[in-house]
């Protein structure tokens, strides 16, 4: 028996990493009927195979899949919600903007941080492009985040400032990778590790030509061990449904402050003595990061 993590699974065929090298392996019994009725075995699993010899020499068969840390899954609005899952396993989700070109979108990132953090899964903020207006500039501008306990990185591909840090964050850790276009994803990975960030383009160019819907998420392995998960799925945020009256809790600042509103079940949009809405008036509370509280509790935050 070997045990091992899914690395990539395309029609009933698995790539599976074992310390015995990466071999094929495909469901058997239990798990396919499984299969069928919805459940699913995802890219970042951890998985039990057994051999089994047949005409073509051995074949690997999934017996057991193991219980899961963390699930990215997405999830659809619509009258029937469906949850997708996508990634297994995930230690940390690696959130990239640029401090400019372009110029970063900050109701994103907060849009982004709320679904890490929704799916349990310590998200690692990358601040990449540093070199064009200083670091000092970037470091002021996201003072909030850092403010809010996010733990942020402050990089330049080209330059290399950040690039040791962020590799040392990456080594023996399934990360999930997102972020906008441009920011310099492809350039960080490549920085890291020559060639990382072509096979990640790669996979992101079949999704954007829109063949998506077969383009499953793949893990990338990384030479110091560990892999980077290009998910698809991630990015396309318009599809995340997170209960809105959970959103208090994946702001970190305005979680800290709960508890000192006048009603319990206060939303801290236009109740009386709300104590997130004093602390935004008092300049405690950054007025962008509540804007996009009360942008996504009124389902006003599409973009
Ligand atoms: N000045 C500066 N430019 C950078 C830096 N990193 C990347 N770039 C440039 O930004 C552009 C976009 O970089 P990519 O690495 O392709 O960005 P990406 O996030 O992978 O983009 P997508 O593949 O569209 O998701 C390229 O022209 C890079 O040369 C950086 O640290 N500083
Ligand atoms: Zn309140």
């Amino acid at each position: 028996m070997l045990t091992g993590t899914i690395r990539q699974g395309q029609g009933g065929i698995y790539e599976v990493e074992t310390p015995d090298g990466v071999v094929e392996a495909s469901l058997r019994g239990r798990l396919k009927r499984d299969e069928r009725s919805g459940g699913k075995v995802v890219v970042g699993d951890r998985v039990d195979l057994e051999s089994e010899a047949s005409g073509e020499g051995i074949v690997w068969a999934i017996q057991r899949v193991h219980e899961r840390t963390t699930l990215l899954e997405r999830r659809s609005p619509g009258k029937a919600p469906r949850s997708k899952p996508i990634v297994a396993n995930v230690d940390q989700v690696l959130i990239v903007f640029a401090a400019a070109n372009p110029d970063p979108h900050l109701r994103m990132l907060d849009r982004f941080l709320v679904i890490a953090g929704s799916s349990g899964i310590a998200p690692l903020i990358v601040i990449n492009k540093v070199d064009v207006k200083g670091e000092a500039a970037a470091r002021a501008f996201f003072a909030p985040y850092e403010k809010a306990g996010y733990r942020l990185l402050f990089t330049a591909a080209k330059a290399g400032i950040g690039v040791d840090e962020l590799r040392e964050s990456l080594c023996g850790r399934l990360s999930a990778l997102t972020g906008p276009s441009g920011v310099g994803k492809s350039s960080l990975l490549n920085a890291i590790q020559p060639g990382l960030g072509l096979r990640v383009a790669a996979i992101s160019e079949a999704v954007n030509k829109g063949k998506h819907t077969t383009v499953t998420a793949q893990l990338i392995p990384l030479d110091c061990g560990g892999w980077v998960a290009d998910t698809p799925g991630l990015r396309e945020l318009g599809l995340w449904e997170i209960d809105r009256d959970q959103l208090q809790f994946y702001f970190p600042e305005i979680e800290r402050l709960l508890g000192g509103c006048r009603y319990p079940t206060c939303s801290h949009i236009h109740e009386p003595d709300c104590a997130i809405r004093t602390a935004v008036a008092a300049g405690e509370l950054d007025a962008g990061r509540y804007d996009s509280y009360r942008r996504m509790v009124l389902g006003e935050d599409d973009f």
